[in-house]
């Protein structure tokens, strides 16, 4: 048995995209996305995309981070799947259904309103999200929101000073987070800019986060601190975040196919029964 793949990256946020709707998979769980996802023995990437088909949308996108964990939004990813589809697409996702057009300046996502209730986020009791009365080491009174996904937000005067490789892990599991969180450290530099590393869930420090920038892009207006659009930029480049009036985040930047291939799941000790 061999399954085909694409290889795709938002802005070097890396994922290997199956789809089902035009072959048969085995049961997709951790064990399989972990292995899929490993960089030294398996394709490589921070997470692993399943398309299937959908009765409200148009497809359904189902998201593995590289620790198997199934998780609700991608936004880079949703670009990537816009790409593929080639048109305006509707997405059924775990966090709720989401559009992808594609357009001259790169792939317009509607990913849906944030939601700032402790609750919503989710967190482990009740607080002001706005400003949490929290701080680990230095990084102190974040924001935080659920744009499908949840993050929290840390306004620093420089995101590469910050030690994410020790910070991210110890906030992303941190108790006060049900679900873990994805981190995000940023610097606003002008009313319409802000710099963004993120410390991904399941996935650890990524080249950039679709999700991450609508986060801490909404996080800041909340704060007053920039205009409705503004571009945020990552590691691997930059992303147009606007937040309508409506309510509604939209988020355009690119989506890139890096290769296609097969591989046969024997060859990372999967088979159709042990995917299960
Ligand atoms: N890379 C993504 C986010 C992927 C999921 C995230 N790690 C989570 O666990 O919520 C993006 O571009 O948004």
């Amino acid at each position: 048995m061999r399954i085909d793949f694409t290889k795709m990256h938002g802005l070097g946020n890396d994922f290997v995209v199956l789809d089902a709707r035009v072959q048969s998979l085995p049961p997709i769980d951790a064990a399989f996305a972990t292995a899929l996802a490993d960089r030294h023995t398996g394709i490589g990437c921070d997470q692993l995309i399943v398309i299937e088909p959908s009765e409200s949308g148009d497809f359904r996108m189902r998201i593995f981070n590289a620790d198997g964990s199934e998780v609700e939004a991608c936004g880079n990813a949703t670009r990537a799947v816009g790409l593929l589809h080639g048109d305006s697409a509707r997405i059924e996702t775990l966090g709720g259904l989401i559009s992808a057009t594609p357009g001259e300046s790169g792939i317009a996502v509607e990913m849906g309103k944030p939601r700032f209730d402790w609750d919503a986020i989710p967190l482990a009791y009740a607080m002001d999200t706005r400003t949490m009365p929290l701080a680990w080491e230095d990084l102190a009174n974040p924001v935080a929101v659920n744009v499908g996904n949840p993050h929290v937000i840390f306004f620093v005067a420089d995101p590469y000073a910050v030690d994410m490789a020790r910070l991210g892990p110890l906030i992303e599991t941190d108790s006060v987070f049900p679900e873990r969180v994805n981190v995000n450290v940023a610097a606003v530099t002008a009313r319409d800019a802000i710099s963004l590393r993120v410390w991904e869930r399941g996935a650890g420090l990524t080249r950039a986060c679709g999700t991450g920038a609508c986060a801490t892009a909404v996080g800041a207006m909340t704060r007053g601190l920039v205009d409705r659009k503004v571009t945020v930029t990552l590691p691997g480049g930059p992303l147009q975040i606007e937040w309508r009036e409506d309510g509604e985040i939209v988020m355009t930047g690119p989506a890139t196919e890096s290769f296609r291939g097969s591989f046969d799941p024997a060859d990372y000790g999967l088979t159709a029964g042990s995917a299960d």
